[in-house]
């Protein structure tokens, strides 16, 4: 295993700059989830990483060697692509060995290989199986059971699950933290899902148009955003953020902010001594939570409360924001304090 460093990388295609002068160090055994809207840049990383592209500029170190110039088949690393690409007329064990056996690998070598990814992944009684023969998932599985043979220094997922259904996505996520756990392999997770993005790894980076945002563990980054990108791209639903006028806001003083936010569940009920009142306009209920989305003065504001609170549409909302969560930002975006 080991670990990546990435140094001033830049990449543009034609004349439009695509990555920025980007340095990331992702630790020996970290599971590093990169996660930014669309075009932002990611896939491209990950193609740099893994040697699918060049850079125009920078450094790309895995384990302390420079493999800037590397082919991708000397840099040892394993890449997991969005669509599975198995054979379909192999089967699970020959998908899996695949890449063994092209290299020449003892017949031996690649069965113990093979037996011991399909232990980890739980493919053991599909190994007879062709691709057809499987759920999203399981493919999904042999997939990555065909990145574990090779034993590699570092895995790449690029949005491995997003071809999976709202259940599936959830056990994937789960088994890829676990395979992470149960291998201690350094990998780096390319994804535009921010629930992956805050529950599968331990470092969290947030890309905005070739450039990183910020990064750090997940919660550190939902606790404390740097920007206001940040604070609206990570937590779902979003946090409400409202312009200051005259150094005041629905939520609070300003304070010289050009910007203050607070999360839908720092909004509390408080009927005694609300510090706003909106309207409710959309009642979301989803069982332990219900969303309600207000409105004051042109204003809309998202504010989570217990799914036992029963409101309607029209009701007004007496609300006091918890003073020690706001966030404040700047004109150009930055946290304040
Ligand atoms: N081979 C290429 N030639 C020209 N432009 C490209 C090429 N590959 C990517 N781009 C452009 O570079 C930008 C970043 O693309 P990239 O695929 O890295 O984004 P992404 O964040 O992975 O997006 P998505 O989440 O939609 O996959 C996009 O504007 C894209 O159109």
């Amino acid at each position: 295993m080991a670990d990546i460093r990435l140094e001033g990388l830049r990449k543009a295609f034609g004349a439009t700059p695509v990555i920025h002068g980007l340095d990331l160090s992702v630790a020996d055994g970290a599971l590093c989830v990169v996660v930014g809207p669309s075009g932002c840049g990611k896939s491209t990383l990950l193609r740099l990483i893994a040697g699918l592209e060049t850079p125009d500029a920078g450094r790309i170190l895995i384990g302390g060697r420079d493999v800037t110039r590397s082919a991708p088949g000397d840099r040892n690393i394993a890449m997991v692509f969005q669509n599975y690409a198995l054979f379909p007329h192999l089967t699970v064990a020959r998908n899996i060995a695949f890449g063994m056996e092209v290299r020449g690998a003892p017949r031996a070598e690649i069965d113990r290989r093979v037996r011991e990814a399909a232990a980890i992944l739980q493919l053991d009684r599909l190994l007879d199986r062709k691709p057809r023969q499987l759920s999203g998932g399981q493919r999904q599985r042999v997939a990555m059971g065909r990145a574990i043979v090779r034993d590699p220094a570092a895995f790449l997922f690029d949005e491995p699950l997003s071809n999976l259904d709202a259940q599936l996505r959830g056990e994937m996520r789960a088994e890829i933290k676990r395979l992470h756990l149960a291998l201690g392999a350094t990998a780096v997770h390319v994804t535009h899902d921010q629930v992956e993005a805050m529950t599968m790894g331990d470092m969290l980076v947030v890309m905005n148009r070739g450039r990183i945002e910020q990064v750090g563990p997940p919660m550190a980054l939902y606790e404390r955003p740097a920007t206001t990108f940040v604070a609206r791209f990570i937590g779902a639903p979003p946090m409400n953020l409202t312009p200051a006028r005259e150094d005041s806001t629905p939520f609070g003083p300003a304070s010289g902010a050009a910007m203050v936010g607070v999360r839908p569940e720092d909004l509390q009920l408080c009927p005694e001594n609300p510090r706003l009142r909106p309207i409710v306009r959309l009642v979301e209920p989803l069982g332990p939570d219900t969303f309600a989305h207000a409105e004051i003065d042109g204003v809309a504001i998202t504010v989570r409360l217990p799914g036992s609170e029963r409101i309607a549409v029209g009701d007004v909302l007496p609300l006091r924001p918890h003073p020690e969560r706001l966030h404040r930002f700047d004109a150009d975006g930055a946290r304040l304090g």
